[in-house]
């Protein structure tokens, strides 16, 4: 009988969120940018995707995915190209070494939980491919170092090659017309700057109106502002991001951050038809921030969105007061406060009508710092006899 041994290994991986933002694709198959990036990966211990890859020959004959308790399509061209990438490296691993079990030929089956709200804005498939594809690189006991494997995440979804790393991220947009340069490279790991705070006022949890694939693919057919960004405003804004992070300069970082930020909506409104991802929520979150900054006299906290109206405000822990104690003071009660020893600092320099707008539209709060890149666990997903284990 054929073996039927069931072969595993997990991972969990962490979200990022950009401060030089990705928005544009040269080649939309490959996935590779018009221009490159930067992001602060996140701490896992508050929002983080955890993936176990299995490969059996009870498997039956197809690959399978299973998100969250409920079945995905795993027949897209992104999950099947990281599948095809990573089969190949283990091929070539069994043709040098006869002894290796035959596992590329296998069905795969994946099981994989966020903990946050998938497709929310959330950075869930930056966070979800960097687990996928890390997960089947432990499977198959690959050797390749984050760089080649944020290469294959790359064609899952983009922001996820910035996932394999912890720390300040860059995406160096590459030049080749097959993508090999395009890969993500540690700008410095988090123990470098460990004292990066993040807060994320949760707007909606609603799916959002327009994905970021075919939100990017409008803006580069119709935007001239888009022209300009990826040519002369983000070349600037990398080389000024990548410098502050290396010397620890909020002040620089967090100007680069907001202005990034907004240079991307305005391409956004600038797409024909526009693309609204900011909304009253979000311009209050910004008015706040401003706030803050204007009283504090300097930077020290910086705001960035995705494609969607949640805010996240980046500051040091030494304004931790001065920034998530106002906010906390303006917002009240909302989930995400409590078990952090937050001091509440009087609010009254905010904006009143703002406050207003804010307390009506953010849902929750999200505390986070800095953190790793993936951590392998011998935690499971799957059953040693190949059953997935739903909690
Ligand atoms: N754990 C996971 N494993 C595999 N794929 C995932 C996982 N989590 C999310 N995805 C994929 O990512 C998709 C959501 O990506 P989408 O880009 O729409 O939202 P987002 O990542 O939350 O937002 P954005 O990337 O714009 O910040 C899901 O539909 C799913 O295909
Ligand atoms: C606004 C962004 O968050 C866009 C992220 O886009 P995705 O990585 O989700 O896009 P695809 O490559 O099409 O999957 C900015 C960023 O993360 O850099």
């Amino acid at each position: 009988m054929a073996d039927q041994k069931v072969y595993q290994a997990s991972t969990t991986a962490p979200v990022n969120i950009a401060v030089v933002k990705y928005w544009g694709k040269r080649d939309p198959k490959l996935n590779l940018p018009t221009n490159s990036s930067v992001s602060v990966t996140l701490s896992q211990a508050d929002l983080r995707t955890h993936t176990t890859a299995a490969c059996s020959s009870s498997f039956g004959s197809e690959d399978s995915l299973l998100l969250n308790s409920s079945p995905q399509d795993v027949t897209g061209a992104r999950t099947q190209a990281c599948f095809r990438e990573l089969r190949s490296l283990r091929a070539q691993l069994e043709a040098s070494d006869a002894s290796l079990p035959k596992l590329s030929p296998l069905p795969l089956r994946i099981v994989s939980e966020n903990n946050f709200p998938t497709a929310a804005g959330l950075a869930s498939s930056a966070a979800g491919f960097a687990a996928l594809v890390r997960a089947i690189a432990n499977l198959y006991e690959l050797s390749s170092s984050p760089t080649e494997l944020s290469r294959i995440a790359r064609q899952g979804s983009g922001s996820a090659c910035r996932s394999l790393f912890g720390g300040y991220v860059a995406w160096q947009m590459g030049e080749k017309a097959d993508g090999s340069d395009s890969v993500a490279v540690e700008v410095a790991p988090a123990s470098h700057w460990p004292t990066m705070r993040a807060l994320i006022l949760v707007v909606s949890a609603e799916k959002k109106g327009v994905s970021s694939t075919s939100g990017m693919q409008i803006t580069v057919a119709t935007s001239e502002l888009f022209q300009r960004r990826a040519e002369v405003v983000v070349p600037r804004h990398m080389l000024k991001m990548e410098k502050a992070i290396k010397e620890k300069d909020f002040e620089a970082f967090g100007k680069v951050t907001m202005m990034e930020s907004n240079s991307f909506h305005a391409t956004c409104l600038d797409t024909f038809p526009p693309i609204f991802y900011l909304n009253d929520v979000s311009r209050a979150a910004i008015r706040a921030v401003e706030d803050i900054n204007t009283k504090a006299g300097k930077v020290i906290a910086a705001y960035t969105f995705d494609a969607g109206p949640n805010a996240v405000i980046y500051y040091e822990e030494e304004n931790t007061e001065a920034v998530a104690g106002v906010l906390k003071s303006a917002l009240g009660n909302l989930d995400g406060w409590q078990g952090r020893d937050i001091k509440e600092q009087a609010s009254d320099n905010l904006d009143a009508r703002a406050v207003q707008v804010l307390k009506d539209g953010v849902s929750r709060v999200i505390l986070t710092q800095v953190g790793e890149g993936p951590i392998r666990t011998e935690e499971s997903l799957i059953a040693a006899n190949g059953e997935p284990i739903t909690k």
